[in-house]
């Protein structure tokens, strides 16, 4: 457990007051939790940050920094459903991409690699767009920007599931084959 994987970690923190505070929130409670949730997000930067700084970059820094992101990111998400800002079957459709992409990263047989697969530059282009959305979607704003906070919202689906596929779309054809316990897959 180095450096930035303790800063990934420490992302979790806030989890619970975000999913207190907006529960049927103030105004200036939302002003809280968006603080929060922002400072939240900035660990993201950071803990990539001073793991190549560091040269730091660890397999378990790989595979948790991407988790705990998609912690952060529906842990918002439920609470907006709650609210009533956000459909269920939207934040389904990223929960359940999340969920494939975090199989499919740490499965060698799936990803045709030992090694786990970090975060792609499109992944994180999704995550800073989820980040954004939700912090429209969390902040006190006035009744005119609901339609552009649903917009973000469904930009952030859509590229969500890009993301996605660009992750599973090419292996067939780059990625070399992986033998496992005698049984080579392709
Ligand atoms: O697209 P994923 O699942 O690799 O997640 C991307 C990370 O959240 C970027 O920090």
């Amino acid at each position: 457990m180095n450096l930035p994987n303790s800063i990934t970690f420490s992302r979790l923190l806030g989890l619970p007051f975000l999913l207190y505070g907006l529960h049927n929130p103030t105004d200036r409670m939302r002003w809280i939790c968006l603080a929060v949730f922002l400072v939240a997000a900035g660990t993201d930067w950071l803990d990539g940050y001073l793991a190549r700084k560091l040269n730091q970059v660890t397999d378990l820094g790989k595979f948790l920094d991407p988790l705990v992101d998609k912690f952060l990111v529906l842990a918002p998400l439920l609470a907006l459903i709650q609210l009533g800002q956000v459909p269920a079957w939207g934040v389904f459709l990223i929960l359940a991409r999340e969920l494939l992409i975090a199989g499919w990263r740490i499965n060698p047989n799936l990803t045709g690699s030992t090694k786990i697969s970090g975060a792609n530059l499109w992944g994180k282009l999704k995550t800073v767009s989820q980040i954004l959305a939700i912090a429209l979607l969390i902040a006190p704003t006035p009744n005119s920007w609901e339609t552009p906070s649903l917009v973000a919202f469904w930009i952030s689906v859509i590229l969500t599931w890009i993301s996605g596929a660009i992750y599973l779309w090419p292996q067939k054809s780059t990625q070399p084959a992986v033998k496992t316990s005698g049984l080579t897959v392709e």
